[in-house]
Parts: structure tokens; sequence; C-alpha cells
């Protein structure tokens, strides 16, 4: 590793039991085989909580997950978890770590409780341990009910709580959880973000999405990523308080719409009886009667992370109104 930097004030080796873990990235950077920089330089301080990792497609999420997993080497830079370096003895620090993967499979022939063993005895686990453990860790994500089923039967949301319960298995100090909720329906999304807040409690969770919404009730600090970089670090109320006095809303006829949303950046646009309800991000009054108003992350997030260009390689959004409710695809 070429980066020896020190961390301002980075917990002492062994440290920080009674103030929680404390997980340092210090110049952590990837260059993937083939010459892609997937992530460049990324100095960021983990604590209790959840942390919401948000960013665009592409923007290195999975690849930061990966590496604070220990499953993918940095390139450059060093992670320390409280104070123990986990880029050089990546063994011995992986026990505590839990990693959700984004692709998470099981074997759809065995039951959560089978699985979790085999999953067990992989890593080591003395079987009555683990049989303990496995049947707390059934209870915590409220599969109780179904430990009879094979999993092949379980739905999206029962899959990733099993993969929670993998994840816990070692009982770690810092939970990785990549794009969790992806698939779920809204109220599966609701109990997740739910379970995760509670584990977050004594550990570091560390949830990535590209969704504002999964992160924004639960999380204590967010980072946003994109292109590799980290763009901002802090909390939701901090973050907030940057896109103070930029947001704006006004009503405008529904013919209009299109030609406001090509002049300035949208962060929504509801539908009314009058006409068009537009949300807008500018420093100044972007239109004579737009009043402004009280920012959410979802504007923050549009305000910090580069817009895709639109157009037809682009991703842009075209005509109607979904492309302006999520993401930067405008
Ligand atoms: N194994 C790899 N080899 C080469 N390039 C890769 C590899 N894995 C990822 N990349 C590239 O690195 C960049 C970051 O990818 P990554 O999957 O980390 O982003 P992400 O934010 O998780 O995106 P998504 O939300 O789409 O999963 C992308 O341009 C991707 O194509």
């Amino acid at each position: 590793m070429s980066d020896t930097r020190t961390p301002a004030g980075a917990a002492p080796p062994g440290g920080a039991a009674d103030a929680g873990p404390v997980l340092d990235l210090l110049g952590v950077g990837k260059v993937y085989r083939g010459g892609h920089t997937a992530v460049e330089d990324l100095t960021l301080r983990l604590t209790s909580g959840v942390v919401g990792l948000l960013g665009p497609n592409g923007a290195g999420k999975s690849t930061l997950m990966r590496i604070m997993a220990t499953v993918t080497r940095p390139t450059s830079g060093r992670l320390l978890l409280d104070g123990a370096d986990l880029v050089a003895r990546p063994g011995a620090m992986r026990a505590s770590l839990g990693y959700l993967p984004q692709d998470f499979g099981v074997y759809p022939h065995l039951t959560s409780r089978e699985f979790l063993g085999y999953l067990a005895a992989a890593r080591g686990l003395p079987a009555r341990v683990a049989r303990a453990r496995i049947d707390d860790l059934l209870q915590l994500v409220n599969l109780t009910g179904a430990v009879r089923r094979p999993l092949g039967g379980y739905s999206g949301g029962m899959l990733r709580r099993v993969g929670i319960a993998q994840a816990l298995l070692t009982d770690p100090r810092v939970l990785i959880a990549d794009e969790p909720t992806a698939g779920l329906d809204p109220e599966e999304r609701a109990r997740f973000r739910n379970l995760l807040a509670d584990l977050a409690r004594d550990r570091i969770v560390v949830l990535s999405t590209h969704i504002v919404s999964d992160v924004e009730s639960v999380a204590s600090s967010l980072a946003v990523v994109a292109g590799g970089r980290l763009l901002r670090h802090g909390s939701p109320g901090d973050l907030l308080g940057e896109a103070e006095g930029r947001v704006w809303e006004a009503v405008v006829p529904a013919d209009a719409a299109a030609s406001v949303r090509a002049r300035h950046r949208v962060s929504r646009m509801v539908r009314t009886g009058t006409g068009v309800r537009v949300r807008l991000l500018s420093p100044h009054r972007p239109l004579a009667d737009a009043v402004g108003v009280r920012p959410d992350l979802e504007d923050l997030y549009l305000l910090v992370v580069p817009p895709v260009p639109s157009g037809p390689a682009g991703g842009g959004s075209g005509s109607g109104f979904a492309g302006a409710l999520r993401g930067p695809s405008w």
C-alpha cells in the first residue's frame, strides 16, 4: 500500500470498545485490471449507527463495500477497524465484518436453519455456538415461522432477512449491506430499514443504495459518492444545511412543464388540479412566483451529484414525470 497517512484522531489499536467501533478508510482507491478507476483516494471515518452510502449506478458503491468487507483488495490506501489493519490481515479481521452482497444467493433446497448451519461451519463456528446463534438470529430477523420451509419458497424480503442473518453469524462489529432493499416491496423495505436501525445501536451498519428514501429516515450519517469519489459525508441535518435557500416550488401550467424542466434543475414534478407543481433547485428564485421550501435529502442528493447528460445515450428521461422523481436521470 502506498498510502501511509495516519488518521487524525484515529482510534488506538484495540481501543474504542466503550465508544463503539470505528472504521477508518484512508486514501482508499481501486483501479481494476484494465485500468478502470472505480474508487479514488477516499477518506472516511465511520462510527456506530446506520451509514447510508448513496450514489448513482456505477459510482463505486459495491466496490467500496467489497473493499470494506475484505472481499476486494484496494490498490491504494488503508482500512483500520479500531486501529487494526484490515488490508494487511483480512483473515484475522473477517469475523468482525458481516457482509450481505448485492447478489446474495442461497441453496434453494435447504431450509434457513440448514443454510445458516452450513455457513456457520464454513466460517469455523463450533456447532453448539452456531446452533444457539442461529436460533437467536432467526428470531431477530423474524423467520422462526418459516424455518422448516426450503429457501426456494421464500419471498424476496425473507431471503434478504436470511442474508442479514448470515452476515450476523459471527456477531460482527461492522455490518455491510449492499443495496439490501433492492427488489423489496414498500412494506418489506420499511421493515428491513427498521431491522437495520435496530442492529446499528452498537455496530456500524453501512447500507448502500441509490434510493434516497431508503436511508433518509434511519441514517445517522450519509456518504455521497459519484465517479468513485466521496462528494459529501455528514449527518443528514448538516448536509441539509447546504441545500437551504436553494429549493423552490411553483405551480406551472401543464403545457409549460417541459420547458421549465429544460431550463431548470427539477427535483420533482407532481400533477395538481391546476397544473404541475415543480420543485426546482436553484441558488436564486428561478420563477417569479416560486416560493422557497425546506430542502430534503433528495434535493441535497441532486444538488451534489452531477447530472447524467440527457439525450438518447445519456439515460435522459425524455417526456413524462417518472424520470424527474428519482435519481439524476434528466
Ligand atoms: N471487476 C471489475 N472490473 C472492471 N471494472 C469494474 C469491476 N467491477 C466494477 N467495475 C466498474 O467500476 C465502476 C464502479 O462499479 P461499482 O459496481 O462499484 O458501482 P456501484 O456504485 O455499486 O454501481 P451499481 O449501483 O450499478 O451496482 C463501474 O464503472 C463498473 O463498471
